[in-house]
């Protein structure tokens, strides 16, 4: 019974009939009218390939036809010169692999190119869900110019229509396992066009000695203070006049390190008395009691009156700075006669969070609100280090125009410093590694791309030597075993 109700189909031989194309219904009068107008089509697409060929592959191109004409002219010798440039160059591949991805940058582009994107690109674009389908016509992301560099591959990518770079940003951790990278960034560069980077190496791996520090007469740009070096090998300078920081990272992440290459580079100023620093250390002077002489006053050591008292006594400077400056400039300069002001605070929670007197809270709070959202124009500038981002304890972390992620904990965190959607463009900065202190990305307001860089890393012999800098020789710096609190006063 059950055999007799079976389902049988009744064509079991019909395949999909293959669709011809228009022009062969065409009359035989017809196509041969347009055999010419074909021809001519068909000669441009090869010479558009060819051409297309030429412009992705330069080297390869040139070094073909220079070879085949040579070969002609003289085989043996042509034979014995190519064995040798291949001998020569394993031989230097072998002996300094990292020398030889720097200088030999077009062949690793070509290569690259043709082995992995070209050869690979159709069908991981496939399988990553990012081509499209219309009026039966496949739409596939078109492979434009490729760069590669010693640590990373820049990839062009014309997207199809419809398409926006946050698709891309989904599957990014996708594509760089198929290109068999450790990471894929999404870069907008046009409208349509987007760069991926697929990095292989990290090149803020090493850590950055400081520079020397700058002659006692040389003028410091505030505009373009230097306190590391980005990932591309460019300085990571800091805009210090019109904006304020944060710098936000767990323990041992190098915030230190970000504090005391921005006092390195302000050195000149702060010994000239162009630029006064005030500090304020919760941790007892840990921190900023290594050198108290580059403050002004000396820092303030805790978080109770004192941190407040100067926290208001610099919104108040804020205040009567605008009231000055009012009808006469719009913002500080250094012809104002009036110093710059950089506020430095080493752990932002202890003053503004960790408060057990609530009235004492609601004033730094209010105090540091006022200098952040003001201080701009007058000249005042902070910079913030804290450990932990979340909104109860800096309530107000949008006043601060560039957030630095140092090391974190977890991805949630990045989102909070940071700020929605830049972790999807790359900014993973719960994944820099322990071995790596002083890492961070970046975020300016107002511009798109995060930025990831590298604080110089300074060690007590420098900040010793900072030391002596400002004060021009006459720091008394005391053994570790002889200071009078053990350690943080000299
Ligand atoms: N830029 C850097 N390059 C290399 N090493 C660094 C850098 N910054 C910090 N370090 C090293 O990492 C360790 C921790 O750094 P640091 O004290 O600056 O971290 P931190 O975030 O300020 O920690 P904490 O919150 O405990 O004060 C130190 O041993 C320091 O030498």
């Amino acid at each position: 019974m059950a055999r007799e109700n079976r389902w049988v189909d009744p064509a079991p031989l019909e395949v999909a009939r293959p669709r011809l194309p228009w022009w062969t219904l065409l009359p035989w009068k017809a196509k041969l009218l347009l055999a010419p107008l074909a021809a001519v089509w068909v000669v441009l697409w090869l010479v558009g390939r060819g051409v297309r060929l030429v412009w992705f592959y330069p080297l390869t191109s040139v070094l073909f036809v220079v070879g085949g004409v040579a070969y002609w002219v003289a085989r043996i010798w042509v034979l014995g010169g190519l064995a040798l440039v291949v001998v020569g160059g394993l031989v230097w591949w072998h002996r300094d692999p990292l020398g030889f991805q720097r200088r030999v940058r077009w062949l690793r582009t070509e290569a690259r190119r043709a082995c992995l994107y070209a050869a690979n690109w159709r069908t991981v674009t496939r399988l990553a869900g990012l081509t499209g389908e219309a009026k039966g016509r496949e739409y596939l992301p078109t492979l434009r110019r490729t760069r590669s560099e010693w640590w990373r591959d820049r990839v062009r990518v014309r997207m199809i229509p419809g398409q926006a770079p946050e698709q891309w940003e989904l599957r990014a951790s996708g594509l760089a396992h198929s290109f068999r990278a450790r990471s894929c960034r999404v870069r907008q560069v046009k409208p349509g066009m987007i760069e991926l980077d697929f990095g292989h190496a990290d090149p803020l791996a090493a850590s950055l000695p400081v520079p020397e520090l700058a002659a006692a007469d040389s003028t410091v740009d505030l505009r373009r203070v230097v306190i590391g070096q980005t990932e591309t090998g460019k300085p990571w300078a800091l805009r210090l006049l019109g904006g304020q920081y944060l710098g936000v990272g767990v323990q041992g992440a190098g915030k230190a390190s970000v504090l005391w290459s921005l006092l390195w580079a302000l050195a000149p100023a702060i010994r000239s008395g162009a630029v006064q620093v005030l500090g304020i250390d919760p941790k007892g002077g840990m921190e900023l009691g290594q050198a108290p002489e580059l403050f002004h006053g000396g820092p303030v050591y805790g978080n109770g009156a004192a941190a407040v008292e100067l926290l208001e006594s610099v919104a108040e400077e804020v205040r009567a700075r605008a009231v000055r400056f009012r009808g006469i400039r719009r913002g500080w300069s250094a012809d104002s006669g009036e110093p710059f002001l950089l506020l430095v605070l080493d752990e932002l929670a202890d003053v503004i969070a960790y408060q057990t007197d609530r009235k004492l809270k609601e004033r730094a709070q209010l105090a540091l609100q006022t200098i952040t959202s003001q201080g701009r124009a007058p000249g005042v500038a902070v910079l913030a280090l804290v450990q932990d981002p979340r909104k109860e304890i800096v309530p107000f972390r949008n006043l601060f125009t560039t957030r630095i992620a140092l090391r974190l904990d977890e991805a949630a965190q990045v989102d909070m410093v940071l700020g929605d959607g830049v972790r999807a463009r790359g900014a993973n900065a719960h994944e820099i590694p322990e071995a790596t202190p002083g890492v961070a990305w970046i975020k300016e307001d107002g511009k798109r791309d995060p930025v990831r860089a590298r604080a110089f890393h300074i060690t007590d012999t420098n900040i010793i030597e900072l030391r002596h800098y400002v004060t021009g020789g006459s720091a008394v710096v005391l053994p570790f075993s002889l200071r009078p609190d053990g350690g943080a006063a000299a």
